[in-house]
């Protein structure tokens, strides 16, 4: 049997590893995988081969793995184990997601040395997800030495952000020197989303004005108008903006200087309070949202409240983005949250009626299908969808579209 043309794709986080081989030619997944706690006593491993309609064969085991190199290491092994063939197969291109590109990146790069230093030297803006993104990457091109790799940078998208929105009202001067603005993240996600919006509504893309919640473990929100990001809701650091599993957002800064006077906590103990404390887990003890929904379901008080918090702040940001889009012809729900939770969908956009958004309890609940789909009632003015993202094969026709 000939293999496929293929692009293999990479994520790698601070701990984890995910990856999908896509065969080019029908964009199909040939095999994804995730190797979760690197580093830790035990690491997990999950590698699905893609069978004949649908019918996918999972693969699990536990063993430790010290880094991203040997993570690589047992992806391959994977691969040699149970297929598909990497020989048959072999990729062609192997695409990188990379969180932060600053000001220097605005579309997807061939990575070169001079990339690998630039990655780098934006580590300090992206302390959680750069130097992990950098790792995967070289030890990507020890094993694929022969192929391009190529970059692709969540803050991207967001290159068209007005300077009014991407500017803090701090001290000029100071903001320029330490490169202190609003980047914005999920930017691969918000792209793919509002063009599969325009695609699904058989509408121009240049033509719609879409308000795009992407609600992962990560969670932004991303005005999009004519195709472009105008406004996000995350800002130099994904901590901003929407409450996420384990991420506080927004929140008063003084906060922060109020408890390192008081408390004396270093500014090392606040960033792991904020961006793995807080979130729905600070709130009720839980980080996963359905979690929380069966909590809450059950009378937990706390999970309630995180629910509400959660909840009040995506409608929170849905009402300022109608403002600063002067309207808005479709919200898009994305990503975990957005896809499968129908209460939390409820809940954010519970008494918008007078803004023209109207919700069809059934069609919100209906067990979920594949592919977008609208849940906004007939006499909605505003299209409410929910569109399934998939950052992964954006990255793979990204990757391609830069040889
Ligand atoms: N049926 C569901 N109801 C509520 N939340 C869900 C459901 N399925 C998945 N999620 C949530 O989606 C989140 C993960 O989203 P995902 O987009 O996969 O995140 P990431 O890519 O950032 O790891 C988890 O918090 C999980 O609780
Ligand atoms: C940028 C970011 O927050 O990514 P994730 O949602 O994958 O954590
Ligand atoms: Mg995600």
């Amino acid at each position: 049997m000939s293999g496929a043309r293929a692009v293999l794709v990479l994520n790698s986080g601070s701990s984890s590893l995910k990856y999908q081989l896509i065969d080019i030619s029908t964009e199909r997944v040939l095999a994804n995988g995730l190797v979760e706690r690197i580093g830790e006593t035990a690491a997990s491993l999950k590698h699905t081969v893609a069978g004949a309609a649908g019918a996918d064969e999972d693969h699990r085991s536990e063993h430790p793995v010290a880094d991203m190199g040997e993570a690589f290491s047992a992806m391959i092994a994977a691969f040699d184990a149970f297929g598909p063939s990497l020989r048959e197969n072999a990729p062609v291109v192997v695409g990188h997601r990379v969180v932060h590109g600053g000001k220097r990146f605005f579309g997807p790069t061939v990575v070169t040395d001079l990339v690998k230093i630039n990655i780098e030297d934006l580590a300090d803006l992206a302390p959680l997800h750069n130097p992990a993104n950098l790792a995967g990457i070289e030890a990507a091109q020890k094993v694929f030495a022969d192929v391009p790799h190529v970059a692709v940078f969540d803050t991207a998208f967001h290159s068209t952000l007005p300077a009014a929105a991407y500017t803090y009202a701090i001290d000029a001067e100071l903001a320029e020197k330490n490169r202190v603005r609003r980047y914005g993240f999920h930017g691969t996600s918000h792209k793919y989303v509002s063009e599969q919006t325009a695609e699904f509504l058989g509408r121009p893309l240049a033509e719609l004005k879409t308000i795009v919640l992407h609600l992962g473990n990560g969670a932004s929100a991303c005005a999009v108008d004519g195709g472009r990001s105008v406004e996000t809701s995350m800002g130099m650091t994904p901590l901003e903006g929407l409450v996420m599993g384990t991420r506080s957002g927004d929140l008063d800064p003084a906060v922060l200087i109020y408890l390192n006077r008081k408390l004396g906590l270093s500014f090392a103990e606040l960033d792991a309070e904020l961006n793995r404390k807080s979130g729905l887990l600070g709130l009720s003890g839980r980080g996963d949202m359905r979690d929380v929904v069966d909590a809450a379901a059950a009378g937990d008080e706390p999970a309630r409240l995180a629910l509400d918090v959660y909840a009040h702040r995506v409608k929170q940001y849905v009402g300022a983005y109608i403002a600063q889009l002067g309207g808005a012809d479709a919200i898009v729900f994305t990503a975990g949250v957005g896809e499968n939770s129908a209460p939390v969908r409820a809940l954010a956009l519970a008494g918008l009626e007078a803004l023209g958004i109207r919700l069809d309890p059934a069609r919100n609940t209906a067990s979920r299908e594949r592919g977008a789909r609208r849940i906004s009632s007939d006499d909605s003015a505003v299209e409410v969808l929910v569109v399934p993202t998939n950052e992964e094969l954006e990255i793979a026709r990204q990757s391609l579209s830069v040889l």
